[in-house]
Order: C-alpha cells, then sequence, then structure tokens
C-alpha cells in the first residue's frame, strides 16, 4: 500500500503543510505530477485535456496500490475551465457535492476537482460516501481505513477519505434499538409485560428501526465529515469535496429529518405508554435514566442530520454540482435531479457532461455516430428548463490507449491499466 496514513482523524498532523508549499502551483503552467517522478515536459497534454485536470484511474479489479511512477493530474490553465476561477477564489471554506447517477463519473471528477484545488493552494479534503467507493482507485492509494490520508505526490495539502456507509448503518442501528426496538421489547418481556409492546404493535417500529431509511447512511458519514471539519484544527482546509452516492440516495438524505422527527415521534409515544404501565417498578430498577440517555441519542442522531440537511442549502457555503454525461437518459435524469434539488432549496450551479467526444473522434464512423448523438444530448441541455441557467463544464471521454501510449514512450514504468479523465 502506497498510503502513509495518519494516525486518526483527530490527531491528523495538519503542520505539516505550509503556505508555502501549498501556494506552489500555478495554474497558468501545464501541471503534471507524477509521484516521485521528475516531470516529462515533452508531452503537450492540451490535445487530451481542455478543460479540466486529470486522475489516474487504474482499474477497480487491479487493487495493489503501487508507490511509485503514479500519474496523479495534469491541470489545465484555469481561465479554460468555466467558473472554475469562481470555484477556487477566496479563502471562506467551500463544500462542493458531486453528484449524479450511477457510473457517470462521479468519483472521477469529484477527485479530479479537488486536485485542481489543491494545485490552486486551496488546502483540500475529498469524501466519499458513495457506497460503491473507487475513489481510492483514482489516486491509487488505499483510503478504504476511515481515516485522512495524505495524496501522494502532490506538494499540496490534499487529504482523500473513504467512508464505510456500513459503519453509519450499525451506529443508527444500536441508537435506535436501545430506544424502543429490541431493548424495550427484551425489557418489558423481563418482566411479563410483552403483551404491551404486542398492543402497540401498530407502531411498527422493530421494521422501522431494524431496516435504517435509505441515505442515512450517507447522511450519517457527511454528518461525521462535517463534525471533525468543524474542529479548530481542521480549519485550514478551505474546500471539502464530496463525492456522493446516487442520485436517489441524496434526495432521500434531504427528507431524513423529517422521517426521523416521524420515527421519534413513535418512540416517544411508545416510552410514554411503557413508562406508565411500568411506573411502579422502573425506579427500583433504575431503568428510566438509561431509556432517557438512548433517546437523547437519538435526537442528537437528528438534530446531525438536519445539520447535514442545512448544509447542502446553505447557499454561502455549498454547491452541488451535478454529474453527468451526453445521453438522452442521463440528461434527463439530471433534469429531474436539479429540479428537485432545487424544490429542496440546495444551490446548483454547474452541470459537468462527462464523456464527451472530442471532434477528432469523426475520424472513425462509430465514434461520429457516437459524438453526433452527444452533441444531440448536449442540444437537450441548452433547452432543458432545469439545466440551460447552469454553467456548463465539459469533460472529455479519454482515449486510454493514446494517453498510455505517450505516457509509456516517457515512463517506462507505468502500468498500462492507468486511465485518465478530464
Ligand atoms: N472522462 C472519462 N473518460 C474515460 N473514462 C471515464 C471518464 N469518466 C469516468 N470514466 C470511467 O467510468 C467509470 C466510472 O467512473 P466513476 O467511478 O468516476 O463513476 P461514478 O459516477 O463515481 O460511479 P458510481 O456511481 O458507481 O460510484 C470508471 O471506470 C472510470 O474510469
Amino acid at each position: 500500500m502506497a498510503a502513509a496514513c495518519v494516525p486518526s482523524i483527530s490527531s491528523l498532523p495538519i503542520k505539516r503543510f505550509s503556505a508555502k508549499n501549498s501556494l506552489s502551483v500555478s495554474m497558468k503552467d501545464f501541471l503534471f505530477t507524477i509521484s516521485r517522478t521528475p516531470q516529462p515536459s515533452s508531452i503537450s497534454w492540451t490535445k487530451i485535456s481542455r478543460n479540466f485536470s486529470f486522475i489516474s484511474l487504474p482499474t477497480a479489479t487491479n487493487r495493489v496500490y503501487r508507490n511509485s511512477f503514479q500519474v496523479r493530474s495534469i491541470a489545465t490553465p484555469a481561465e479554460t475551465v468555466e467558473g472554475f476561477d469562481e470555484m477556487a477564489a477566496g479563502t471562506k471554506r467551500k463544500y462542493y457535492m458531486l453528484g449524479g447517477k450511477g457510473g457517470v463519473g462521479k468519483t472521477s471528477c469529484a477527485a479530479s476537482l479537488a486536485v485542481k484545488f489543491a494545485n490552486h493552494g486551496q488546502p483540500t479534503i475529498v469524501v466519499s460516501t458513495d457506497p460503491a467507493h473507487s475513489l481510492s482507485d483514482s489516486f491509487d492509494q488505499d483510503l478504504t481505513g476511515g481515516m485522512l490520508v495524505p495524496v501522494d505526490g502532490l506538494d499540496t495539502p490534499l487529504f482523500a477519505l473513504e467512508i464505510n456507509p456500513e459503519k453509519a448503518r450499525e451506529e443508527f442501528r444500536s441508537a435506535s434499538q436501545k430506544n424502543g426496538g429490541t431493548g424495550v421489547k427484551d425489557f418489558m418481556d423481563s418482566m411479563g409485560l410483552g403483551m404491551l409492546v404486542e398492543q402497540l404493535g401498530e407502531l411498527k417500529l422493530g421494521e422501522l428501526l431494524d431496516t435504517p431509511p435509505p441515505g442515512l447512511d450517507e447522511a450519517m458519514a457527511i454528518s461525521k465529515v462535517m463534525q471533525f471539519v468543524e474542529a479548530p484544527e481542521y480549519s485550514m482546509f478551505t474546500r471539502i469535496v464530496f463525492d456522493t452516492a446516487p442520485t436517489g440516495h441524496t434526495l432521500r438524505l434531504l427528507s431524513l429529518p423529517d422521517f426521523l422527527d416521524a420515527s421519534i415521534g413513535k418512540i416517544l409515544q411508545l416510552r410514554k405508554k411503557i413508562t406508565s404501565a411500568t411506573s411502579a417498578i422502573k425506579s427500583v430498577l433504575g431503568q428510566e435514566e438509561k431509556r432517557q440517555d438512548a433517546s437523547d441519542k437519538l435526537e442528537q442522531l437528528r438534530e446531525r442530520m438536519v445539520k447535514v440537511r442545512d448544509l447542502f442549502r446553505d447557499t454561502d457555503s455549498t454547491e452541488f454540482v451535478i454529474v453527468t454525461i451526453p445521453t438522452v437518459m442521463a440528461i434527463n435524469e439530471s433534469s429531474r435531479l436539479s429540479a428537485s434539488l432545487k424544490k429542496e432549496h440546495v444551490p446548483v450551479k454547474r452541470l459537468i457532461v462527462n464523456q464527451v467526444l472530442p471532434p477528432s473522434a469523426s475520424d472513425c464512423k462509430f465514434c461520429a455516430m457516437k459524438r453526433k448523438d452527444q452533441m444531440r444530448a448536449l442540444d437537450i441541455i441548452k433547452s432543458d428548463p432545469e439545466l440551460k441557467g447552469l454553467k456548463l463544464v465539459q469533460a472529455p471521454l479519454v482515449d486510454n490507449i493514446t494517453i498510455n501510449r505517450v505516457l509509456t514512450d516517457a515512463i517506462t514504468c507505468l502500468s498500462k491499466d492507468v486511465t485518465f479523465l478530464l
């Protein structure tokens, strides 16, 4: 494994960065960062990427993280990326949530954007809350340890982290079960009052608490990140980029506080009934205090979810960037996503259209046909009422073979499965 993991999130050695090295890269230069290798100045990257930065993407099947000769990023001049200067301006912290349909390139774009921010002198953290993690692959480093990992090959402050949503789900289960689910039922059974719980069957608490609502895992993951990045020792990080789960999850997490309000209401209702039925024995057994603690825990969970929803809606510090590909189906879904986000008052300003074939693709018959389809899809964006007002960032589909050939000419050790983005 290449990554030199920091000991834990709370003890991140942020002193390793100095203002000197964090501002060392000019966006006017083409940047080609290869871990522990010099820059091959003979390669012209403009033909490959007009708009954004490149990221290495070894295939997921080969999860062996190399520690040398990795292509990290290639950034083009800032002025070629519409609105990038605006995104990178200022030292006030900003959160960027990248989301969209499954497989369109959210992770790749999140990784690229994070590299670009870091290279622009913004200390950055990129976090994947997508259950189908591929951030480790994007950076060719193991980010699965639940800790912030400094991204290799950059002189600039960029840390990455994949959060395991299953762990977050477990946390909910344990909090909720102690709160009127199994915990209370066991307790009532032991008191010979199990029938009372049966009578409360209409509340369907077991079902409610055993099956966490969709989106909860992601919301919890985001809230965890918020908790630590709000600590003073992380105040130096001015850009936090989230690679979010596919569309549905994101929308559901926005309605979680309402869901939890309803479930907490039910739990409190149950508690009230149980409390009155057991008033004679509860003080003897000292269970009351325990249940109170558990209720507080659930209430805290609800508060955390409200905070996440508020973060998504904070127009001053947050922007949701929709990632899509130039197909009619993906664009229609992006349009629906944009409408739903607007309805939820989530600020959306930009649309990244990924995997756009370059004009040179017309040399091949199939590619020419595909490009025509893509251009048609791009036209739909221009007339779509939900999308036409958004700033468009086009990211090219990368021809891996060409790039690999160019690279392998320059760097003999480069793995053949490296691909590039943006
Ligand atoms: N511009 C591009 N050119 C070539 N390949 C690309 C490009 N963008 C993404 N890919 C490839 O598409 C695949 C999916 O990309 P990625 O994992 O970034 O998508 P995602 O939206 O995060 O997926 P998921 O929804 O499964 O998390 C990857 O194999 C990646 O290498």
